[in-house]
This record gives structure tokens, sequence and C-alpha cells, in this order.
């Protein structure tokens, strides 16, 4: 992962960075991979689970997203020449010489054409397998995007389209991943059900608040509790205009017309195994453990934070303003973390992302004594090439950051302040992850 980029012009800017470097780097695939997976002659271990490769002819390994390279990495490196094909894609696949797994391109957060491609390479692998195969499959974040594979009677660019209007929309993922489960044949338990009778182990890095395997990369290796209803009232609720071969194919799945994803209980998840190895939490306590080291009183508020993001900035203002005024719910000098994920109801058409917001929303009203942070752990917020910022009271003039906030422009305010934090991408993805820093004289 490339240094952080922000200005560090205090101790506590500098343990805020400190904290969420930490927590990036505990959850970089190739540390989690090798926490979690190892091998001991035949014996495949991973997290609390063996299997026995003697019993398969064939290992595959199969997936995508933004952590998909790192998988890959780490897998070749702890399974070696045992890996006997695969096709992993990510949106900067980075080629590797002599490694079994072929690295192919696919982009987010819109599907393209060549994610289509490298996906249909993906789906090439995993047809006519058999129960003597097992199948490695890295489900990371963002993976619904960068692993594209269009339902019958669906394009490309209508895919695209709703993408588009589901991003803009403000809605959650389980909203956003209920529609891009029925529109698709690899999501929503599509892979499981493709690789079917070969037994699929998933590696699951989490992205989403909770954890729900179902809505991780739209979920391929899990069961879909979600229906085609589920699907066309996301449309209504957010009153989305979207492609006409959309509309009818969810509605030809909601009369019964069109197949339904598995569900709990579906046979093709019999030899189907889903680990998550990583999660925002993961992050959230290593960053923690920075904080203890530098003698703060600590505190991880949740992992689970999300709605609008400027609403919850004002929450975590409210936080630092009861710390200092009565020591609860920690005493300064004190350190707040928190994650999950925000979003962001776009108005406007200005540059920004829910951690830049986050930032610009409670810049505005920070008392003096605290430093702020956020960033994405993907290293890219919203639909910027930032992470995040890290803000204090004087980062910015409240009635810039209204004006800004309203445009939804909240990228040239920050990078005018000198606040961004600027990582590139990590190669990992878990969420948001925030430091607060409360304390006299910061
Ligand atoms: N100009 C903008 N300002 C603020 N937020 C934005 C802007 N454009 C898009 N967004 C928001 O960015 C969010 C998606 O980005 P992000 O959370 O970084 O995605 P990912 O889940 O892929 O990491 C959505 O909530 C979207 O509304
Ligand atoms: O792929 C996805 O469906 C989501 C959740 O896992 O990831 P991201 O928000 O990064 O697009």
């Amino acid at each position: 992962m490339q240094e952080f980029d922000a200005r560090t012009p205090t101790p506590a800017h500098e343990t805020a960075i400190d904290c969420l470097r930490a927590g990036v780097e505990a959850v970089l695939p190739d540390r989690v991979v090798r926490e979690s997976v190892s091998l001991d002659g035949d014996t495949l271990t991973v997290a609390d689970e063996t299997y026995d490769l003697s019993a398969y002819d064939r290992i595959l390994v199969v997936g995508g997203g933004k952590a998909g390279d790192g998988v890959a990495d780490a897998l070749e490196a702890v399974l070696g020449d045992r890996i006997d094909d695969g096709v992993v894609v990510t949106p900067d696949p980075t080629p590797s010489p002599d490694g079994r797994i072929e690295r192919l391109p696919g982009d987010h957060p819109v599907p393209s054409a060549r994610g289509v491609e490298s996906t249909r390479r993906l789906v090439d692998l995993l047809s006519d397998l058999d129960d003597r195969t097992l199948v490695l499959a890295a489900i990371t974040g963002g993976a619904s995007a960068v692993l594209p594979a269009p339902a019958e009677g669906i394009s490309l660019a209508e895919l695209q389209e709703t993408t588009d209007r589901l991003l803009e929309s403000g809605a959650e993922i389980h909203d956003l991943n209920a529609v891009r489960k029925h529109v698709s044949t690899l999501k929503g338990g599509g892979l499981a059900r493709l690789a079917a009778p070969a037994t699929v182990v998933g590696l699951v890095l989490s992205d989403v608040v909770g954890n729900d395997l179902g809505v991780i990369a739209s979920g391929p290796t899990a069961p879909d509790e979600t229906t085609y209803d589920d699907a066309l009232d996301v449309l209504d609720r957010f009153d989305l205009d979207v492609p006409k071969p959309v509309r009818t194919r969810l509605a030809r799945g909601s009369a019964g017309d069109v197949p339904e994803t598995p569900k709990p209980g579906d046979p093709v998840f019999d030899r189907v195994t889903n680990h998550v190895l990583a999660d925002t939490f993961t992050a959230l306590d290593a960053a923690r453990e920075v904080a203890d080291d530098r003698g703060y009183e600590s505190l991880i508020l949740s992992s689970r934070v999300r709605g609008e993001a400027r609403e919850a900035a004002k929450t975590h203002v409210a936080v630092a303003e009861e710390s200092l005024a009565t020591g609860n719910p920690i005493t300064a000098p004190a350190v707040v973390l928190s994650g999950g994920e925000c979003t962001v109801t776009v108005r406007g058409d200005g540059d920004g992302g829910p951690n830049l917001e986050f930032c610009l929303a409670a810049a505005a009203e920070l008392p003096d004594e605290t430093v702020l942070a956020s960033i994405d752990s993907d290293g890219k917020d919203g639909g910027t090439e930032v992470a995040g910022a890290v803000v204090d009271a004087s980062s910015v003039a409240a009635g810039d950051a209204h004006a800004a906030l309203a445009r939804n422009d909240a990228l040239p305010v920050l990078r005018e302040a000198g606040a961004l934090v600027e990582s590139g991408a990590t190669g990992t993805n878990v969420n948001d992850l925030r430091v607060l820093v409360v304390s006299e004289g910061v």
C-alpha cells in the first residue's frame, strides 16, 4: 500500500492517520489469507475447517472483486502447483508469471465490456465440473460490478444504466444487490449453481455491514434470501427509471416465468462452505491497538454505522462534544473508532464520496479539541480517486462546507484545505473506517 498523503500538522492528526493505516494493513488480503489458510500435506485448513485434497482431482481458484488479486497471490503462495487452473477478475490485474491463476480485468463501480468478457472465461472454467473438483472462490467487495454476467435478455448497456440509477439513488447495498442478483447469472448463488457438484469453498472479505453472505459481492456462492418481488420493490421505493428489459425480466420473474435464484436449503449449496476471513471490525481492532499503544483511552463505537454521511457525521460530532463535556462515553485524551458504510443521496453534480462528505459536514461543527479522519478502506471514496480526508475545526469555514455539500462537491474544498488522504487503491476492501481523536491541545 502507498503511504497516506495527508498533511499531518499535529500528533493527533498523525495518530488518526496511523490508526487508519494499521486498520487497512490488517485487512490486506495477503495477511488475511496467510493467517487463515494453510496446507499440511494433503490437508488444507481454511479458518476452522479442513479439506482433504486427496479427495480431489482438480483444484480451481476463481472469483474477484477489489481484493481478488491479493487473495489469488496469497493462495498461489500457500498452494503453489497444487492449483490446477483459475480465473480471478479484478480492477487492476497484476500478471502472475509463475502462478496458475489467470488474472483478468473488470471495472467498478459500473460493469464494463472487458469485465463481461473476463467473467465469461470464469464461467467457462466452471462449466461441467464433477464432484472430484475443489473450487476456491475469492469473494471480495466490488465483485457485483467487476464480475458481470448479464442475465438472458439484458444487454451490458442496460446493466450499466441500471447500475448508474441504483448508485445515484442512495440505496443501501442490500437493496442495490437485491436488484443485481436478479439480473445476473453468476450472482445470488449462481456461481454455486454453476459449479455443482464440485465442492466450493468461499474465501470472503466482507465489505457489507453485518457480513450478510447473500449481499457481499451479491453472494455468488450464497443462498439468496431476496426475490424478484424484492427487486421490483427497490425500483419502486427509490423511484428508479431503469431500462425496459430489466423491468420486464423482474416482472416475468415475479410471475414465475423466469427461474428464481437458489434459496436457503437448495441442494446446490450442499457442498458449499463460505468463510468470512476479515471484515471492518478486524480493521478497527488493529487501529485501536495503535491508539492504545500511544496512551489514548480507546473505544470502538460501532463497525456498523450507515445512513446518509452528513447525518452520521453530526452524531460523531455529538460524541466528541459529550466526551469533552462530561467524559462520556470516554474521557479525553481518547480515540473513538467507527466503521460502516455511509451513503450519499446525490443531488448535485460535484465530485465527492461518503467519507469526504462525512469529513466536510463534521468539519463545520467539530469542537476545537478534535481531529476526525474518515476513509474508504478500498482507497477510493465514491467516484473519486482519494480515500477520504482528515479534518479539524479549522479545516474549512462552515459556510464553504455547507455550500460544497449542497453541490455534493466535497473533493475540491477538502483538497484546498490540504485535508485529503490519498492512498491509491489499497488492494483490499472492507468498509469505511473512521478515527475521532479527542484531546486537549490538538
Ligand atoms: N459527488 C459525490 N459526492 C458524494 N457522494 C457521492 C458522489 N458521487 C457518488 N457518491 C456516493 O458514493 C457512494 C458509492 O461510493 P463508495 O461508497 O465509495 O462505493 P463502494 O461501496 O464501491 O466503496 C454512493 O452512496 C454514492 O451516492
Ligand atoms: O460488490 C458489491 O456488491 C459491493 C458489496 O460487496 O461492493 P462495493 O460496494 O465495493 O461495490
